[in-house]
């Protein structure tokens, strides 16, 4: 075992268990050098393992990814630089949510982790965490896998990443590595491979997925409370899995979103449509995890093996039989996304296959529920008198289950008890009872039966004979198996050539789950069509998750940034709604970029490509940060990253130190920001920083407003929260003394904080009193932005458009420097 790790794990208190050897890894020679952690994974579905690795010296930075879903056999392989902070890792890692990572060990040789090493491990704990030979992350080992194993409609592939030697280090390794853990390979040709840069997608950094409830509640981790929950009317396992990815990396191009948004629009007129579609999909399996199983090929015959085999092949047929339904299903559609999904199933392939199929299963063999039924299946899938020992072999299994029900009716007879012939996986044949319709003697069973069991009013037990019964009908069951598993293998290579139309298949029904998954979600709430622009504009919108929550629909609110209104500075008192009505427009603008309808009566995005959330949580005991540092790390990535396109949520920021110093770092990351053209809402109660519209005129404070009411006796007054969104910034004062009033503070106490404050109020704005100047630019600024934005969306050719923008710019930059400044890059 590589010593960093196993001194990481020692000091993590992970279980470690090592399966460590040397060897080349050929096939037949001893494994390969792989050191693994063996800590359960937190994520008992998740499926997926990821091979990391790093650039050295001159190259530290450039990462490259490999992963591989055991359930889907699709490698996604991706190459970037990254920061000193790893974030596009950690982000793309969260997103894949790993089974198992693995790295090279030279990443913590000798007790030397590095910085990418530390980072992972930190931020994985409950992940399984692995290490492999450097030497099998080899780039040219990598492109030859992918020659080998890539399908040959995905093989344009292979011109996008021959000369990206991280991420064909990490395939070579992570190959090995499945080959390893799995005892089977991939059959040739039979993988897709994509490459994913970074660029396709919105960033969400996974505190910001988190923060925002993507797709998983920070009170309770199994509460469908998430943006993920409310969307999530898929019926089948690949259309959830979409949905989730899509969620946490949304789309960044406007055309592709619009042909999703036409589908929905679609399926919500066209209820005949909707309903036969949703019908048909939700009779589809796990399409993606058959077609990883069809692709692999064991190193070992087993009887588990040879079972699976069968079971996939009935799947298979079941999955093929559903193509025409669904083609069925959307002849008549119109809108181009669904003609095309329409096209891709009229591909020959499907029907070979199924001929092929049927020239050797049963016409009538299907998938069903319930194991005895499907064993019943798997043993009667191949048609007769295409192996003459097979058919004398099942003759011999009908026999046994026939002897097993009449042995157990003659036990029946004998002691005059009411018994049933029942099946199980685990204990095969047994015997059950309702306890109450069977009289016995002393209260007792009969000495013949054992391993008695009583769940609730029903008994289960079996006899000697019964178990040597079933002993026999294993025993003929694995013979039966045997038979079948080679005809299977037969006919199964005879369709490998076609079997890739599975891919476009697995595609359409996640894709088309996911879309009607949208429209549901439509018929349940009154959702609106989003529009693309240069906007963000959301009249009327409410957060979608919270509309779930409470009883009553959240009171709406407007939202408007533009380029000349950029920067929206909230404020108001606790509980007036500042927080929800951040995270809505975060929600809405993620909504929108799957191809989702958004909660609201009218909206226009302008697509971001990355969102950023800062929103006050509890401390994080876990990784011991005061809540200062945590803001401060999180403001830092924000300002690392942001650029022009990115949409920012700030929901407080510079609480846990003095107000001076908070007002100081919140101006100072305001005046950083607004340098940017990125759409920023900035929630505070340093209501000192609501004058920052005095010097930049790109910025709109809007506040929650309250209503004060007496009490009945006329005494006591009371907050009353409308929820209502107003222009402006609150005049509500010293809202956290009323609060402090109702606590139990003694009145002496809360008297002198009131005077402290009244005085210091006072005092800061009469420094900061706008001047006729400030007034008289900020006429200017509004002027000269709304010519900009008037000549933009002019038809001037762009020679004219520059010429005039920079008359423009020569003309108001003296009167308001900010201009000059902001729009410096007309
Ligand atoms: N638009 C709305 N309609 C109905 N109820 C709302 C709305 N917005 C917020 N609420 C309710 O008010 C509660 C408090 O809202 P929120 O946490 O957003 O306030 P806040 O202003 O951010 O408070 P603080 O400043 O203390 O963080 C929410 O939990 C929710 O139940």
């Amino acid at each position: 075992m590589c010593r960093g790790v196993s001194a990481r794990l020692v000091h993590d208190t992970r279980t470690a268990g090592s399966t460590s050897a040397a060897g080349d890894g050929e096939r037949g020679s001893a494994r390969p050098a792989f050191t693994s952690s063996s800590a359960v994974s937190a994520h008992n579905t998740a499926s997926v393992i990821v091979a990391v690795v790093e650039g050295r010296g001159l190259a530290r930075g450039e990462v490259g990814m490999a992963s591989i879903d055991l359930k889907n056999p699709q490698v996604i392989l991706s190459q970037f630089a990254d920061n000193s902070t790893y974030a596009k890792v950690v982000t793309k890692l969260k997103i894949l949510t790993p089974l198992e990572i693995i790295m090279s060990n030279t990443a913590c040789d000798a007790g030397n982790a590095t910085k990418l090493f530390s980072l992972i491990t930190d931020n994985f704990k409950n992940v399984t965490f692995s290490t492999v030979q450097r030497k099998y992350f080899n780039e040219t080992k990598g492109l030859e896998h992918i020659e080998q194993l890539c399908a040959s409609e995905f093989s344009t592939v292979l011109m996008e990443v021959q000369s990206k030697y991280y991420c064909l280090a990490a395939v070579a390794a992570l190959l090995k590595y499945v080959e390893f853990i799995q005892n089977s390979v991939y059959a040739p040709k039979s993988l897709k491979v994509c490459f994913q840069g970074s660029e396709q997608t919105a960033m969400i950094d996974s505190s910001s997925a988190q923060n925002l409830e993507l797709v998983t509640n920070n009170r309770d981790s199994r509460n469908r409370h998430t943006l993920f929950g409310i969307l999530n009317y898929t019926k089948t396992p690949g259309g959830s899995r979409r949905l989730r990815s899509n969620i946490l990396e949304p789309l960044v191009d406007a055309e592709t979103i619009n042909t999703r948004l036409d589908c929905v629009q679609e399926l919500l007129q066209d209820e005949e449509l909707f309903f036969s579609l949703q019908e048909v999909i939700s009779r589809f399996l796990d399409t993606e995890q058959l077609l990883s199983v069809l692709v692999q090929l064991p190193k070992q015959d087993t009887v588990k093996a040879a079972e699976s085999k069968i079971t996939n092949l009935i799947y298979l047929k079941h999955t093929l039989e559903l193509v025409d339904p669904l083609k069925a299903a959307l002849r008549s559609c119109k809108t181009p996304l669904l003609k095309a999904y329409y096209s891709s199933l009229e591909d020959k392939r499907f029907g070979i296959i199924l001929e092929k199929v049927k020239t050797v299963i049963n016409d009538d063999t299907r998938y069903t529920k319930g194991c005895l039924n499907m064993r019943t299946q798997k043993c009667y899938a191949v048609r007769p008198n295409i192996n003459e020992f097979l058919d004398i072999a099942r003759r011999t299994y009908t026999e046994i289950v026939d002897d097993i029900a009449g042995m157990i009716a003659q036990l029946a007879e004998k002691y005059n008890l009411p018994l049933k012939t029942s099946f199980s996986s685990s204990r095969g044949f047994f015997i059950q009872m309702n306890a109450d319709s069977a009289v016995l003697s002393n209260g007792q069973l009969p000495s013949e039966f054992t391993k008695i069991m009583k769940i609730k009013n029903t008994y289960s037990f079996t006899s000697a004979d019964v178990i040597k019964m079933n002993e026999r009908c294993q025993e003929s069951l694995r013979e039966i198996y045997h038979m079948t598993y080679l005809i299977v293998c037969k006919l199964l290579s005879e369709v490998y050539e076609h079997i890739h139309c599975l891919y476009k298949l697995s595609d359409t029904v996640s894709m088309l789950d996911m879309l009607l998954s949208f429209a549901h979600t439509c018929t349940i709430s009154d959702y609106v069509r989003p529009e693309f622009t240069d906007t963000l504009a959301i009249k009327q919108g409410w957060h979608p998750i919270l509309e779930k929550i409470s009883l009553e629909k959240p009171i709406p609110n407007n939202t408007y940034l533009t380029e000349g209104s950029n920067f929206v500075i909230i404020t108001g008192p606790n509980m007036s709604g500042k927080s929800t009505y951040l995270k809505q427009i975060a929600l809405c603008q993620i909504m929108a970029q799957i191809g989702s309808y958004v909660p609201a009566d009218y909206s226009s995005f302008r697509i971001a490509e990355q969102i950023f959330t800062r929103i006050g949580m509890d401390d994080d005991i876990e990784t011991n940060a005061s809540t200062f540092m945590k803001e401060m790390k999180e403001i830092a990535y924000i300002i690392q990253n942001a650029n022009d396109r990115s949409l920012i949520i700030i929901d407080e920021l510079g609480r846990g130190t003095s107000t001076e110093e908070g007002i100081g770092i919140c101006y100072a990351v305001c005046e950083y920001l607004l340098s940017l053209k990125a759409f920023t809402l900035f929630a505070t109660h340093f209501l000192e920083l609501c004058q920052i519209d005095a010097l930049y005129p790109n910025v709109e404070n809007n506040h929650f407003e309250v209503q004060h009411v007496r009490s009945s006796t006329g005494n006591e007054e009371k907050i009353a929260y409308t929820y209502t969104l107003s222009k402006g910034h609150t005049e509500e004062k010293n809202y956290g003394l009323k609060a402090a009033e109702v606590s139990s503070l003694p009145p002496s106490i809360i008297l002198d904080a009131k005077n402290i404050t009244n005085h210091i109020t006072r005092q800061i704005l009469q420094r900061q009193r706008s001047t006729p100047e400030t007034l008289r630019q900020r006429a200017v600024y509004h002027l000269a932005t709304r010519l900009v934005q008037t000549a933009r969306n002019s038809r001037l050719d762009p020679d004219s458009l520059r010429i005039y923008l920079k008359g423009l710019k020569k003309k108001y930059e003296a009167d308001c420097p900010v201009f000059g400044q902001t729009e410096g890059q007309l």
